[in-house]
């Protein structure tokens, strides 16, 4: 199988053998152009000849459809996820045309029927989602800590920080230190609100800079990196046009 997950900045992929071991994975950058990037990997996939491509996209209709035209040419079946609010593994509150569906994956990556968790996506977005006992409750999109940072930049004369790192929490005495941990607080703080207002869910984060976040929170955080393909193998599990 090969696994696709098109975010707001990388392509990420997934080629797994009959017992579901992963044989190649890589995450790239698409600067936008996922159907290029995608084009340029077409011979990489046909190497290892998949028998399905499952697809999760938040990229919108327009460059869907040119996913599609580009996996066409590779005369492998493919098909993207729809978000199912009524799921056999979890049912949802959220507007299912709305909620984007790696929000969706990988809350159905983890869902266990006997919990309360609570899922921390930190990729463009840093989401944040409850679910009680595999029904989606609702939750929170957060510009992620980069998105924060520009979104400062460009608004102010003054600030003109567009690098730096986010390590610490603690108030700063400069510019650069101030911009840094406000913005790292902004999401912590978020956790940690979220953490006490449900102190019965079990916090468990993913993506890029869950272990980032993950080390200011002041309660034990699950992190798990799987999460997205597992939501996608659990839904094609369950759906997958039979070929
Ligand atoms: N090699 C890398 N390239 C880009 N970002 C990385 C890398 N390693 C870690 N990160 C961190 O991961 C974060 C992004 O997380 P993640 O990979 O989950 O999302 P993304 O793929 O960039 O976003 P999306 O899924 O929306 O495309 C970045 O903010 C960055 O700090
Ligand atoms: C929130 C992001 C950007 C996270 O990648 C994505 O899931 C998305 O574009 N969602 C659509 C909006 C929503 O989930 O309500
Ligand atoms: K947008």
């Amino acid at each position: 199988m090969l696994w696709l997950d098109l975010g707001n900045t990388r392509l990420k992929y997934w080629l797994t053998d009959d017992i579901g071991q992963i044989v190649s994975h890589d995450a790239k950058q698409h600067l936008q152009a996922p159907t290029e990037l995608l084009m340029g990997l077409t011979d990489r996939f046909e190497r290892y000849a998949p028998d399905f491509i499952g697809i999760s996209s938040v990229l919108g209709d327009k460059l869907n459809a040119q996913v599609s035209d580009t996996l066409s040419r590779l005369n492998i079946p493919f098909a993207f996820v729809d978000v199912d609010a009524a799921h056999p593994l979890m049912s949802s509150a959220y507007d299912a045309t709305q909620l984007g569906c790696d929000r969706w994956l990988q809350m159905l990556g983890a869902v266990d029927k006997k919990k309360r968790q609570c899922i921390i996506g930190c990729g463009t977005a840093v989401t944040i989602d409850l679910i009680d006992h595999a029904t989606h409750l609702g939750g929170y999109i957060f510009p992620n800590i980069y998105l924060q940072r520009e979104s400062l930049f460009s608004g102010t004369k003054q600030i003109t920080i567009s690098n730096g790192t986010f390590d610490s929490i603690t108030q700063g005495v400069n510019t650069q230190d101030a911009v840094h941990r406000g913005i790292l607080l902004s999401i912590v703080g978020a956790v940690n609100e979220i953490s006490n207002r449900h102190p019965n869910f079990e916090l468990i984060m993913t993506g890029g800079d869950a272990n980032m976040i993950a080390q200011h929170v002041n309660r034990p955080v699950r992190i798990r990196n799987d999460l997205l393909l597992n939501g996608l193998a659990r839904y094609f599990d369950e759906s997958k046009p039979k070929i």
